[in-house]
């Protein structure tokens, strides 16, 4: 039977007493068979639990060969401290977990240097390097056979040292106490250096490090470390666990991005992961159940639909139910674009969306209700009138949330004060997107949509147009805001279109119009789409604009009671 270095079962033990398997393996289970009789032989609780040898030799196999080659079997106990470590480190609530010591660190030097260097340095020259021989104050290192430990001393001192251990045992050993540290925690990148990095910012010195990762993802990393007085292994412990704690909390902020404001990115630690990801149940969060949904008086009718108030959840919200008759397949096809459209988006000066029904022939779209309704009502049904400060500010609020629209390469295509509504905050936002498209990415958009009096020549010509039209179409915008007029109210529609593409006609502006409004008018019905501003820019213009009017801040008007439209009733429902 093949077996796996590192993950074969506790079954295989005794394919492994076989002399046909590779010499480690061999090894690995002789040190396995000592450290079961000493932990037995120590009447450790743990040995007694039913299924013990089977879990000691499932840890052996979890681990790579040289765990079991490297380990001190002397120190039984320790590979009991690695297996519990391993198990609480399970729990990511407890990672990383764990455990100090105190280990006596053995190795040969000049006893003066030595001594001088440290006064917690206890010689030990009349020992041998035998572990059991020697009546050190503390027990030895997990892995105190290890060559890293010899190299060590080698280095660190001047004599030298023919050949291992023959020449060792002639050779005076010291001795002093360290701690030894171990750490549990998930495998991840650059974990070591997490962790050496936290040891360092307590003022450890790290003399021995060995690093051993799991098959099933999990790290388990022994140091031993100087630099703290050996008698205070607690004060130790408690330290650690506050830079742990503290550790966390920063990678909790790190995730949480409001919460880490003002936080001093230096000391994030740079080994998590740009973007955490988020967990999918795999449904659609917008998917809205219909018997949720209770509905109350109809507002009115589009193209494709009734428009109803209703409730969701306790909630006002405006139900658009799409006409059954109008369910073919093209309509479902434009209906799933804007549900494709209004789950991404979320911007103050744009209709929120909330969910839809998209279980044929109950279609609806539901979006936040916008109680003081549309711009158009206000000023050709209720004869509203903006003074200048007040147009500023829904102009800034229209043109915020096209700048929004336009960031995420989404046109409206079909902007119009009918399209603007209003909540009971005064907050003008942009809505319907019935007809709103995804920017194709070679720009070429062909449906004609809209209403004539506010579309761009290029649209209504059915020649290629991109987002500026939409520019286009907030300059007649400005004008109906700044006139209360129906733009060409003389003309039909049509004629309106034919004059706009045939004979560049505009909407008059009235002479008494601030200059710099009348420019930003001007610019936003270009003929040529890439003479007109961004709506980037637009934004700058009216704030700037706004400033120099005196307009009251935004927050005022929100605050203010009766807002900028007192003497008028605003809405219709
Ligand atoms: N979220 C909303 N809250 C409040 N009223 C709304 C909301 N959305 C639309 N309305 C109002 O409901 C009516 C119907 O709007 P709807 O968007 O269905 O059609 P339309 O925009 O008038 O026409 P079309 O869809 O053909 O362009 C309009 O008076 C509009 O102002």
């Amino acid at each position: 039977m093949a077996i796996d270095e590192d993950v074969e079962s506790c079954g295989s033990r005794a394919a492994l007493s076989s002399h046909a398997q590779p010499r480690h393996q061999r090894q690995k289970l002789e040190v396995y068979n000592e450290v079961l009789r000493r932990i037995q032989q120590s009447n450790f609780e743990e040995a007694n639990l039913p299924g013990f040898d089977d879990q000691l030799w499932l840890h052996f196999n979890r681990l790579p060969a040289r765990y079991a080659l490297d380990v001190n079997v002397e120190r039984a106990e320790d590979v009991l401290t690695h297996k519990r470590l391993l198990q609480f480190a399970e729990d990511p609530a407890n990672q990383p977990a764990f455990e100090v010591r105190t280990v006596q660190v053995y190795h040969v030097g000049n006893s003066v240097d030595s001594v001088h260097s440290d006064s917690s340095m206890i010689e030990d020259a009349q020992s041998s390097f035998n572990y059991s021989n020697r009546q050190g104050i503390h027990p030895p290192p997990t892995f105190g056979s290890s060559p890293n430990l010899e190299a060590f001393a080698l280095q660190e001192n001047r004599y030298h040292v023919e050949d291992g251990g023959s020449a060792m045992s002639s050779t005076p050993f010291f001795s002093r106490p360290m701690h030894e540290i171990t750490f549990s925690t998930v495998d991840k990148p650059k974990l070591l250096s997490q962790l050496t990095s936290l040891l360092a910012e307590i003022g450890l010195n790290i003399q021995e490090a060995h690093a051993f990762s799991t098959v099933d993802g999990f790290s388990l990393d022994v140091f031993v470390v100087d630099g703290w007085h050996y008698e205070e292994t607690e004060e130790l412990k408690s330290v650690l666990q506050k830079e742990i704690s503290k550790l966390k909390e920063q990678s909790w902020s790190k995730q949480h991005p409001i919460a880490a404001i003002g936080e001093d990115n230096q000391t994030r630690n740079e080994s998590f992961p740009d973007c955490i990801e988020i967990p999918t149940d795999g449904t659609d969060v917008w998917e809205i159940d219909t018997r949720q949904l209770k509905f109350e008086n109809k507002v009115g009718s589009g193209s494709f639909g009734d428009l109803y108030r209703g409730t969701y959840c306790s909630q006002e919200v405006a139900i658009k139910v799409l006409k059954p008759e109008r369910v073919n397949a093209e309509m479902l096809r434009d209906f799933s674009q804007e549900v494709y459209i209004l789950r991404k988006i979320r911007h103050k000066n744009v209709v929120q969306f909330i969910g839809a029904c998209t279980k044929p022939p109950n279609l609806c779209i539901v979006t936040e209700f916008m109680s003081r309704g549309s711009v158009y009502d206000f000023l050709h049904k209720h004869r509203g009138v903006f003074k200048l400060p007040s147009l500023l500010k829904v102009a800034i609020d229209v043109s915020k949330g096209m700048n929004y629209l336009h960031q995420n390469n989404i046109i409206h295509r079909d902007l119009k004060t009918a399209n603007l509504l209003m909540d009971e905050h005064e907050v003008v936002k942009v809505a319907d997107f019935g007809v709103a498209r995804v920017q194709t990415q070679s720009g070429v958009m062909t449906a004609e949509t809209g209403t004539y009096r506010w579309m761009a020549p290029e649209v209504i010509e059915h020649k290629p147009y991109d987002h500026k039209a939409d520019v286009f179409s907030f300059g007649i915008v400005l004008w109906e805001l700044l006139t209360g007029q129906l733009p060409y109210s003389s003309l039909t529609p049509l004629q309106a279109a034919v004059g706009v593409v045939q004979k560049a006609l505009r909407p008059t502006i009235p002479k008494t119009t601030h200059p710099r409004f009348a420019e930003l008018l001007e610019r936003c019905w270009q003929q040529d789409p890439t003479q007109r501003p961004h709506f980037s820019d637009i934004v700058k213009i009216l704030q700037n604009l706004a400033k120099e009017v005196g307009t009251e801040g935004e927050d005022q008007r929100r605050d203010k009671s009766g807002g900028f439209f007192s003497g008028l009733r605003w809405g219709h429902h």
